[in-house]
């Protein structure tokens, strides 16, 4: 479990990171959303104590990350694919990581079926594609069978076997009570996975909740009507205290009303309906609305008073 308590980040005046105080639970997958530069590696980053917060704490399991006993085992991560030796073969790379850290040479083998690199085990890291980079970078991560796993955009360079391989495995591993945090840019693969969903934009917090939750929260969803007069059907329903938008085609998208209230008010008014259907906002539509206007840099007046850091 990752608990984070007004974790901030500040680099030379700007807010990269503001206030955030969270709780990654076990057991879920929580997707961690934002555009770009919305803070996610950096907090990413404090988590695994390679950055150092401005203000507040950030523990895994109630302990920093330097003061875990057995990192490997309570911490996996993949931040960059990028970020090893391309001379070296797969094995290679993780025997090293392996020795460091005192994992058996079978739990190698097993990472290696785990993320389909078992036919390229002896090539050179350097002739990989990214999507086998990433697959590397996943079983790097997942070595010491960790019980919390923090994914940076693993999607990333992934071909479609790829995308459904990392679905079930990120799944999987909260199945088997892993706190799972992964950012994504991709809204539509969040959510496909996410049990959970935390959305940062420049560095504030937009939304903490369960998907179904986020879902129901939004302002977005409406129901979709359309009957045999749908002027007259919104009069009545205005009238009932339903917001209603006419559509360019005449359907109606009434809000704040349920599909009960909106059939009962078209039995009242003696109209056949012809659709009545709740609409709810994609990943991608509630993005928009929850960070429309609410992402604005905050005054860094009152952080600065406690001090500005660069890495
Ligand atoms: N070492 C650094 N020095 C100065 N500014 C930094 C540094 N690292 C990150 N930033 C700034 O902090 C902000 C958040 O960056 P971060 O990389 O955490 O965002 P992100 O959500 O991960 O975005 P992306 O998906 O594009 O990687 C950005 O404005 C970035 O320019």
């Amino acid at each position: 479990m990752i608990e984070m308590n007004h974790l901030t980040k500040i680099f030379k005046g700007t807010i990269s990171v503001n206030q955030l105080s969270l709780t990654i639970q076990p057991g879920v997958v929580t997707g961690f959303l934002g555009p770009n530069g919305a803070g996610k590696s950096t907090t990413m980053k404090m988590i695994l104590g390679c950055m150092h917060p401005s203000e507040g704490s950030v523990t895994i399991d109630g302990q920093n990350y330097k003061n875990l006993k057995r990192p490997v085992s309570k911490v996996g991560a993949f931040i960059h694919a990028d970020a090893v030796n391309p001379k070296l073969t797969a094995k290679q790379h993780l025997e090293i990581i392996a020795a460091a850290s005192g994992i058996s040479g079978k739990q190698i083998q097993t990472m290696l079926a785990e993320t389909g690199l078992e036919n390229v085990t002896d090539k050179p890291i350097g002739t990989f594609s990214l999507g086998m980079k990433q697959r590397l970078g996943i079983a790097t991560a997942l070595l010491g069978d960790p019980e919390t796993v923090i994914l940076d955009e693993p999607f990333n360079g992934l071909d479609v076997d790829g995308i459904h391989w990392l679905r079930a495995l990120t799944k999987r591993l909260a199945r088997e009570g892993k706190a799972v945090l992964v950012s994504s840019h991709l809204m539509s693969e969040m959510q496909m996975i996410a049990d959970r969903m935390i959305i940062l934009a420049q560095g504030n917090l937009i939304a903490d909740m369960a998907i179904d939750e986020l879902a129901q929260n939004s302002l977005g969803s409406f129901v979709k009507v359309s009957c045999e007069d749908n002027d007259k059907l919104q009069v009545f329903l205005t009238k009932k205290g339903a917001e209603v938008k006419q559509a360019e085609n005449g359907e109606l998208h009434v809000y704040q009303l349920g599909k009960e209230q909106i059939g009962m008010t078209a039995k009242e008014a003696q109209l056949a309906l012809y659709e009545l259907t709740k609409v709810q906002p994609s990943l991608e539509d509630l993005f928009v609305e929850l960070t429309e206007g609410k992402a604005d840099y905050v005054s860094t007046d009152n952080l600065l008073t406690k001090g500005r850091e660069t890495p």
